[in-house]
């Protein structure tokens, strides 16, 4: 499949005004292919914003390599900035103008058709309430404003950068559903945002950043099993009795207040069944499988502080994932 964004070695060091410098990209490394809805994911601080305002030639690289849409970024910018529609600023909308005035004054300063903006308003959910001032909209409505700008050139590519921040439980369900339909509609979309939950839910891959470095990437489930340690819940009567039981049968168990964590489970009815034959009766056999937050706060908390020495160089991982694939980093620990 096609690289839509590719990134390879992008550092930046911000330099204060007093002499101090601020590592804000380590040697990242990131790759999003076409039909993707891509979560970048990294506590705050830890790169994102840099990283997508570089690849939009807001910020100037210090090293590194950067593509969009097959074009060297950002150099070639010019040439595909008609296929890539890009919110990585909160935009600010005239509150006295109606939401459809301001798509009718973007579309005509972008050389856009104007049916297209009936078509936007539609997409994003406010086509009756594009006659609304926009002082009056909801944060949701104004970040759906915002997209609906981004929309107007047809892009292949969407941009955002922490689109679901700010906004409630309703407005989430609102970004996430309308950042499945664009997806549907054959969009490639980048999401960037700390709300993991989220992430897990609308995208289908990720890239986890943490103090500028990659720390996974890869289709969620595959990020995900790859904590996955078979664990199970297990609710019996006799909880001891049935440690013992199931520790002699080779199985890590941890024993808390009402129920055990086993690991290393392969088939569950086999506790079922050692269990039952010592008239022990199962009262839950739940599977414990990762969640995106709890593999986010692994990564991001203990890898990055345990690698040193992988500034780009080659044959050398750079990636932290890269890493603990060579063997530098072990992230069993951790678990
Ligand atoms: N213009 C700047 N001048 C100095 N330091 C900066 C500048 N922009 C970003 N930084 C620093 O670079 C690091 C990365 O910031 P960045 O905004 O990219 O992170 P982020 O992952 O987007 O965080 P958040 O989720 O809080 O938006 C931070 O330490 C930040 O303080």
């Amino acid at each position: 499949m096609a690289a839509v964004i590719e990134i390879e070695g992008l550092r930046k060091t911000f330099r204060g005004l007093r002499g101090g410098a601020r590592v804000a990209l380590d040697g990242f490394d990131m790759a999003v292919e076409a039909g993707q809805i891509h979560g970048f994911l990294g506590p705050n601080g830890s790169g994102k914003t840099t990283t997508l305002r570089t690849l939009l030639g807001l910020v100037r690289a210090d090293d590194g390599r950067m593509s969009i849409l097959g074009q060297p970024a950002p150099e070639s910018l010019p040439a595909v900035v008609g296929r890539v529609g890009a919110i990585v600023e909160s935009p600010q909308f005239f509150g006295n103008f109606t939401g459809r005035r301001t798509l009718r004054l973007l579309a005509k300063a972008g050389g856009v058709p104007p049916e297209r903006v009936e078509t936007v308003l539609t997409q994003v959910g406010l086509r009756d309430r594009g006659n609304e001032r926009v002082k009056g909209y909801s944060l949701g409505m104004r970040q759906r404003l915002a997209v609906a700008s981004a929309l107007l050139k047809q892009p292949e590519l969407l941009i955002l950068d922490e689109p679901a921040n700010g906004l409630d439980p309703a407005g989430i369900r609102e970004m996430r559903d309308l950042m499945r339909e664009l997806a549907a509609a054959g969009i490639t979309v980048l999401v960037s945002s700390h709300i993991l939950a989220e992430i897990q839910l609308i995208c289908d891959h990720v890239t986890i950043i943490s103090r500028g470095r990659r720390v996974a990437t890869g289709p969620v489930a595959a990020v995900l099993s790859g904590f996955d340690k078979g664990e199970f819940r297990v609710r019996v009567a006799d909880l001891d009795r049935a440690a013992g039981v199931l520790t002699t049968a080779g199985l890590p168990v941890t024993k808390h207040e009402d129920h055990l964590v086993v690991a290393d489970v392969g088939d569950p009815a086999w506790i079922s069944e050692q269990l039952g034959q010592r008239g022990m009766w199962v009262a839950e056999l739940t599977p414990l499988t990762p969640d995106l937050e709890s593999v986010f706060l692994k990564l991001t908390a203990a890898a990055p502080e345990k690698l040193t020495g992988t500034a780009p160089e080659a044959a050398v991982p750079r990636q932290v994932d890269e890493a603990v694939q060579s063997g530098q980093i072990d992230l069993g620990e951790q678990r």
